[in-house]
């Protein structure tokens, strides 16, 4: 992210309730104008009755009351009395269906943001996910608060504009008095909105791990970890620490709220018994009438509440805008990816991807990952790459998807700058199986279809790529089939609780069927221009890893393919391996070639790992190119880490 999306809290509560009403505009024009309405009835109602009150009661007071007079007073106030009912209870449905539509409108767009964003460098940056987690609890509030806040200020503004004259007429020195004292209180509440927010702020790290201790506590996948090794009350504790800390921040900010709240209380007493000892004086001394009484008590506990309950909007408004301001960065947050300025057509792969002269590294801190690397892949040639852990191999694909774009030196599509063309389309040719794939708690069905939505309801392709994975028997074994609800955390339908309570659950696969699931998911893509199997079968049984890549090499055979693998048996058969170090390539060639030199790395790869499967490693030192353990049946273990 950089700088210019990272303003502190700081803008403008114009901007955020611009933005606020335009969002609640879209989302529920009708509701907002019924708010509207409603707020001026509320706003100007009570004015209104005061003044009828009045009226009311100097006439009760005259030397000759007129009945008449005081009937229709009496219905004057009745209709407003009941005009104010009704606005009251109108506000509060229109309020919950404006906060749902403005609820629901403004997530679909801090959501539409995120997807937006087509690489993967702004999700690997905390502040980027500070900052997230803040937009959506704001998604979800703030817009709406923001709205009523606008429409309380209206209808306090409309009261107390109506209380002011009152209070004027009658008495101009209390209406100063009380004037004034909204002052404090209002700079007092704008303090405490901005601090709030600013707490929100500092705070949102400490909460996120809050987050990440409580879901590591829950979360499946981790569980057995946490349980091995005692975990549970190791990270339950820090759980509370970030807790804790947040607290404690939080209440010393109350304790200020308190301070200014009760100094606020007092103030407005004290002028409440000053204005009724004057009004009661003068009224003794006939300087005003009984009615007039009536009226400057009603003004002043009107005009007191009204700028009480005003400047507090406000403030939460400020508030509310102060943390709407990062839902407002995260929605014009910029592409991680630059878009082309004149993008260009991507045509069927014919000649070659080309990386040239790439450097690559993480961040402007980090190392260089890629240091000038030049590959490149012919169409419809298989490459595999090697290397020992960290050598820069996943990176290397990931430059290919366009995850990232390299900070000097291209990738070339056929001659095309991949960046000049919409990222869109080259992920579209693409098919890919990555190391660190996804289990989505969803059917079998479509956690193989995700790899192709086109095709996510045909159960004939789905069946294809099941099969071409080797995993259409295991997922036809599931209790439902293809329908079989792959989760351990979300009920399989909506059958009632059993005796004990529990839901049927969904079922769970081992690890290597989740990795068939991953490649049938990335086979759904099949025919694509170029395929990436970025260590397809690390989690797979010998005899199944031998069969997979076995069908691999057929799927392979004509296409252009990149695989990533560490199980050198699997990679011996590429038209061309690479052997990746240092951010360059080392060693290019195919096996043939590269185990002919015994001191190159991939011979002295290879030689470890089939030393491994050796009955006596010392005897069979120095064969380079012996019978391989995959050939029988059996495959080599990883050689990762060297
Ligand atoms: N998202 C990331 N952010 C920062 N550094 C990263 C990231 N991903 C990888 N790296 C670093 O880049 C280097 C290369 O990582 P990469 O995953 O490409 O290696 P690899 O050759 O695929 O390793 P392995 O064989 O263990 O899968 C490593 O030093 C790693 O720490």
């Amino acid at each position: 992210m950089t700088r210019d999306d990272v303003t502190e809290p700081g803008v403008s509560v114009v901007r955020g309730m611009k933005a606020a009403y335009a969002l609640a505009w879209q989302a529920c024009p009708g509701m907002l104008l019924l708010q509207l309405v409603t707020a001026v009835i509320g706003g100007m109602a009570p004015v209104a009755t005061a003044w009828l009150t009045k009226i009311a009661l100097d006439e009760i007071t005259a030397p000759a009351p007129r009945a008449g007079a005081l009937v229709w007073m009496a219905a004057g106030i009745g209709v407003l009395g009941i005009a104010m009912a009704a606005a009251s209870a109108i506000t509060n449905y229109a309020q919950g269906r404006a906060r749902r539509a403005i609820g629901l409108h403004s997530q679909d767009r801090l959501f539409d943001a995120v997807n937006r964003m087509s690489g993967l460098a702004r999700l690997e940056e905390p502040r980027f996910h500070d900052r997230l987690r803040l937009a959506q609890q704001s998604a979800e509030h703030a817009p709406d608060q923001l709205v009523q806040m606008g429409l309380s200020t209206l209808q306090g503004t409309l009261g107390i504009a109506g209380f002011l004259g009152t209070l004027v007429a009658i008495n101009p020195v209390m209406t100063g008095v009380a004037l004034a004292a909204a002052a404090p209180a209002m700079i007092a509440h704008l303090t405490l909105g901005r601090r709030r927010a600013g707490l929100m702020w500092r705070t949102s790290p400490g909460m996120r791990r809050k987050i990440f201790y409580q879901m590591l506590l829950t979360d499946l996948q981790a569980a057995k970890e946490v349980r091995l090794f005692g975990l549970g009350s190791f990270l339950h504790g820090r759980m509370l620490t970030e807790l804790r800390a947040a607290n404690s921040a939080e209440d010393r900010l109350e304790r200020g709220v308190v301070r200014v709240q009760v100094f606020l209380a007092v103030l407005g007493a004290l002028l409440s018994a000053a204005g009724l000892l004057w009004a009661v004086h003068a009224a003794a001394t006939r300087t005003i009438s009984v009615g007039d009484v009536s009226v400057f008590i009603a003004s002043l506990a009107g005009l007191q509440s009204g700028l009480s309950v005003l400047v507090q909007g406000i403030a939460m408004g400020h508030q509310s805008a102060l943390v709407f301001h990062h839902y407002l960065t995260v929605v014009g947050v910029r592409d991680d990816l630059a878009a082309p300025s004149q993008p260009r057509e991507l045509a069927p792969l014919a000649g070659s991807i080309e990386l040239r002269d790439v450097w690559f590294r993480y961040g402007e801190d980090s190392p260089w990952v890629l240091r000038g690397l030049n590959l490149t892949i012919p169409y419809g040639t298989s490459l595999a790459v090697v290397g020992l852990n960290g050598a820069g191999k996943s990176t290397l694909v990931k430059l290919l998807c366009r995850f990232y774009d390299p900070q000097r030196g291209s990738v070339l599509w056929d001659g095309v700058d991949i960046r000049d063309v919409p990222v869109a389309q080259l992920r579209q040719r693409i098919g890919a199986v990555f190391q660190d794939y996804m289990d989505y708690d969803l059917t079998a069905a479509e956690n193989i279809g995700l790899g192709d939505l086109e095709a996510i309801d045909d159960p004939d392709r789905i069946l294809a790529a099941a099969d071409r994975a080797g995993v259409h028997e295991t997922v036809e074994r599931l209790p439902n089939g293809y329908q079989t609800l792959l989760s351990r955390v979300f009920h399989a339908g909506e059958e009632e609780d059993d005796e004990e309570g529990a839901r049927t659950s969904g079922v769970h696969l081992s690890g290597g069927q989740w990795q068939r699931l991953a490649l049938a998911r990335g086979l759904m893509r099949q025919g694509r221009d170029l395929m990436i199997l970025d260590e397809p079968s690390s989690g797979l049984d010998a005899v199944a890893e031998a069969a997979v890549h076995d069908r691999l090499r057929e799927l392979r055979a004509g296409s252009t393919s990149v695989l990533v693998s560490h199980r050198l048996s699997a990679v011996r058969r590429a038209d061309r391996i690479v052997v990746v170090q240092d951010g360059q390539i080392l060693e290019s060639g195919d096996h043939a070639s590269l185990t002919a030199s015994p001191d190159s790395v991939y011979a002295r790869l290879f030689r470890t790992q089939a030393e491994g499967y050796q009955e006596d490693p010392a005897s069979s030192a120095g064969n380079v190119v012996g019978p391989l353990p995959g050939e029988s049946g059996a495959v080599p273990t990883s050689v990762a880490g060297g």
